[in-house]
C-alpha cells in the first residue's frame, strides 16, 4: 500500500471544529499537522486529543531562539511524541544541532528554509540579497550539516534540494491544486507536482479545510496523487 504523504494543516481557532474536520478526512490523509494557531490555542491538551484519531502528528511550532531555549523548548514536547517538528534554519547551525540533540528518539527535526509566503522582494527587504530559491539551498545545505533530518521548502526549490541531499526529509507547504487561489502563498505548486520532485510531505490546509467539502477535495488530491 502506497503511504499517503499529505499532512493536514488544522489552522482553525476552534478545537471541535478541528477534530471534527480531522476525523472526516482521516482515511484520505497520511497525518495531521498542528501549528502555532493550534498550538497557541489548544496546548498540550489539544495535540492529546488529535492524537487519538491515531494518525502520526507533525507539531509545526517553527522553533527560532538562542540554542538553549530551543533545546529546553524541545524537551518540553517529548511528552507530545511529535513525528515531526519545525525549526527555524535562520537560528543558525548551533540552534540546529542543540534541537535535533534534544529531540524525542522518534522525532524528524526539519528546518524551514524560506517561507512559501516570501518572494525575493520580500527577502530584499530584510536585507538578504538573494532569490528565494538560492537562499533555500544555503539553509537547506547548512540545516544537512547541522545533522537535520531534512527542511522546509516551496515545490519551486524542492527537486533542487533532492538533488544534493538524496536522503534527506523534505516537507513542502504551498500547495495548491490547478484550481485553487494562492491566498498569501506566493511560492505554489500542485501536490503532484511537489511529489514528482521529491517531497517527503505534502502540507495541505485551505485547500481542504475551506473547500465547501471537505472530504471531497481531500479525495480529489489523493486522486492526483
Ligand atoms: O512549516 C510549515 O508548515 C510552513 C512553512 C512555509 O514555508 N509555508 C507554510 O505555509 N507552512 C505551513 O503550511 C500550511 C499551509 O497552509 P495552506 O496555505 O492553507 O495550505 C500552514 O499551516 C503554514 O503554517
Amino acid at each position: 500500500m502506497n503511504h499517503n504523504p499529505v499532512y493536514l494543516a488544522l489552522d482553525l481557532p476552534r478545537l471541535d471544529a478541528a477534530e471534527a474536520l480531522a476525523r472526516k478526512v482521516a482515511g484520505h490523509i497520511g497525518g495531521i499537522k498542528l501549528g502555532l494557531e493550534f498550538f497557541c490555542a489548544h496546548g498540550h491538551h489539544g495535540v492529546h486529543e488529535l492524537h487519538k484519531l491515531g494518525l502520526p502528528i507533525f507539531l509545526d511550532l517553527k522553533l527560532h531562539d538562542i540554542p538553549n531555549t530551543v533545546a529546553g523548548a524541545m524537551q518540553a514536547i517529548h511528552v507530545l511524541q511529535p513525528a515531526i517538528v519545525t525549526i527555524h534554519a535562520a537560528g543558525g547551525r548551533a540552534m540546529m544541532e542543540d534541537a535535533k540533540a534534544a529531540a524525542g528518539e522518534n522525532c524528524k527535526v526539519v528546518a524551514v528554509t524560506v517561507l512559501t509566503s516570501l518572494d525575493g522582494d520580500d527577502l530584499a527587504s530584510i536585507g538578504v540579497n538573494d532569490q528565494p530559491h538560492a537562499q533555500a539551498l544555503r539553509l537547506a545545505e547548512l540545516a544537512h550539516s547541522a545533522g537535520l533530518d531534512g527542511i522546509v521548502c516551496s515545490g519551486h526549490e524542492v527537486g533542487a534540494v533532492h538533488k544534493q541531499w538524496k536522503d534527506g526529509y523534505f516537507v513542502v507547504p504551498g500547495l495548491r491544486p490547478q484550481n485553487g487561489g494562492n491566498g498569501d502563498q506566493k511560492r505554489i505548486v500542485t501536490p503532484r507536482q511537489a511529489r514528482d520532485d521529491g517531497a517527503s510531505v505534502l502540507v495541505i490546509g485551505r485547500p481542504i479545510s475551506r473547500a465547501e467539502d471537505p472530504l471531497a477535495a481531500a479525495r480529489a488530491i489523493e486522486a492526483t496523487l
